[in-house]
């Protein structure tokens, strides 16, 4: 209630005193649908770039990629282009040499008197095969003209947000139209792998590179359905786990060595299912007492949010959602902690029957994280649980539970000049006003842009909740690229005319 109160309130005074600001928005709509060729095009020659961060293998493609887009912000007069880089990678890792790829910082305008938003996103992928299901090559895009929509890998995640940023300043160019505001990019290809490296140097450029930043906005996650748009203030942290088995010195026969060697498999398999049930309780003692209780107000939220079961269910594509009524699912999406498990390295996962003893598997895990979490408290439970859980089980073979990665949740107050400024760019574009949503997923290095340029984050999603990021078949929408796009343009338009940050 509160909320809608002051965007009207905002929407009425800055429409009096920027009609002009107004009139901009039908050229540059129509330019933007008018440049549809070359928008798809920019977004079809990232794609066919395999950036996988966490495939040591393909990190040459990830460098590539980062050399794709810094050439492209080039070409559209972007300055002080730099790459930074972040050292090697640390461990777990296989090639102890391995370089991470660089940070692309660059700036589009530096006038004094205007604000300055740093445009935040990611230009690595979550792996893609096309065994895993794909109908089409993941790494090439593919228009489906009947569904009006765009299939590949990093389409909405987020390679399609990233080039919306670039594609809206192309706009602005065409028509000879200035920016209303500085950008500053900071694009990684790292955040599918926990955004390692980051940290750092976001301290480190916090009073250089990006001294003058009045504001951070992030384009990386979805609306929750698919058909009302949102804003996003909080994000679920990710802590992410592996615990290693060995025994063998190789892999066995199982007619020969079964039943007479312990079995790194065998115990790998119950380790991990002492750690969450069937109903996605998290079983590992004290990692729900850390979790802030649910306020009566709170309640009240959910409830209020556009969204429903059988939108979930075709989300997923299944009815195997383990809630039935909304606020249920939305509070286990948002904002209590999940446990899931990824996946098994070493382990015999080809079709077929091979009679393998695997001798070194890695069972990997991931933990949601939520307020009021402590991340290094978390990291001890899970790791003395994971020791605890293979000592009960007597076994002669070695186990190793570690971190791989985290990163922090965020959770913000939505009432500020950014988010009202999003809220009227989406009712410019898409006719409605946004519902304020939180996001399962997570952004490692929302909370330390925050920390380090004492600034707001606002998350303002370009596709839907039904995409597939991080599934086979990722798609964007046509209408969620090019409405993305106008409601970027429209929101820099009244983030530079509003009071405040
Ligand atoms: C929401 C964002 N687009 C995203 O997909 N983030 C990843 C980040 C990640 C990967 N490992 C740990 N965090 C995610 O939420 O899985
Ligand atoms: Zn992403
Ligand atoms: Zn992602």
């Amino acid at each position: 209630m509160f909320l809608r109160f002051v965007i009207r309130k905002t929407a009425i005074t800055i429409g009096k005193r920027n009609m002009s600001m107004e009139a901009k928005f039908e050229p540059l709509f129509k330019k933007i649908d008018e440049l549809k060729p070359r928008f798809i095009d920019r977004l079809a020659k990232a794609i066919e770039i395999p950036a996988v961060s966490s495939d040591e293998s393909l990190r040459p493609a990830v460098v590539k990629k980062a050399h794709y887009i810094a050439d492209e912000l080039k070409k559209l007069g972007f300055t002080d282009i730099q790459m930074k880089e972040l050292g090697t990678q640390p461990p777990p890792v296989n090639d102890p040499n391995l370089q991470l790829p660089p940070v692309i910082l660059s700036r589009y305008g530096t006038d004094a008197n205007k604000k300055t938003i740093l445009i935040y996103g990611h230009y690595d992928v979550q792996p893609a095969a096309l065994e895993d299901g794909w109908d089409t090559d993941p790494f090439k895009l593919v228009i489906d003209e009947q569904k009006q929509l765009m299939r590949g890998r990093g389409v909405t995640d987020d390679s399609g947000p990233l080039k919306g940023w670039l594609n809206v300043v192309e706009a602005h160019r065409e028509l000879g139209f200035d920016l209303p505001v500085n950008l500053v990019t900071c694009f990684e290809g790292m955040e599918e792998s926990g955004s390692v490296g980051l940290d750092t140097l976001i301290a480190e450029e916090a009073d250089k590179y990006f001294k003058d930043v009045d504001t951070v906005c992030i384009s990386d996650n979805y609306w929750l359905g698919t058909k009302k748009p949102v804003l996003t203030y909080g994000l679920r942290g990710c802590n992410y786990y592996q615990v290693t088995i060995e025994g063998p010195g190789a892999d066995l026969h199982s007619g020969i060595f079964g039943g007479a060697i312990a079995e790194p498999m065998v115990d790998l398999v119950q380790v991990l299912s002492s750690l969450v049930d069937s109903k996605g309780k998290i079983l590992i003692d004290g990692v729900m007492d850390m979790v802030a209780p649910v306020t009566e107000k709170e309640k009240e939220l959910y409830e209020k949010i556009d969204f429903s079961l059988d939108e979930m269910n075709a989300a997923s594509g299944s009815e195997t959602c383990l809630y039935k009524n909304k606020s249920d699912i939305l509070m286990h999406r948002w904002r209590f902690p999940s446990l899931s498990i990824h996946g098994v390295e070493g382990a015999f996962s080809a079709q077929g029957a091979k009679t393998v003893i695997p001798a070194k598997v890695t069972g990997k895990f991931s933990i949601r994280t939520v307020p009021d979490m402590n991340s290094d408290k978390l990291d001890k439970l899970v790791i003395e649980h994971c020791q605890k859980a293979f000592s009960a089980l007597g076994s002669p073979n070695k186990c190793k539970a570690e971190l791989i990665h985290n990163g922090d949740y965020w959770i913000s107050d939505p009432f500020n000049a950014s988010f009202t400024a999003a809220a009227q760019a989406t009712k410019t574009v898409y006719g409605v006003e946004p519902d304020f949503t939180r996001e399962g997923g997570s952004i490692p290095i929302t909370l330390t842009f925050e920390k380090e340029l004492k600034t707001n984050c606002m998350l303002l999603p370009m596709g839907r909740g039904d995409d597939g990021a991080h599934s086979i078949n990722e798609k964007l929408d046509l209408s969620n690229y090019f409405g993305g796009m106008k409601t970027m343009a429209a929101y820099l338009h009244y983030y530079a005319a509003a009071e405040g940050k």
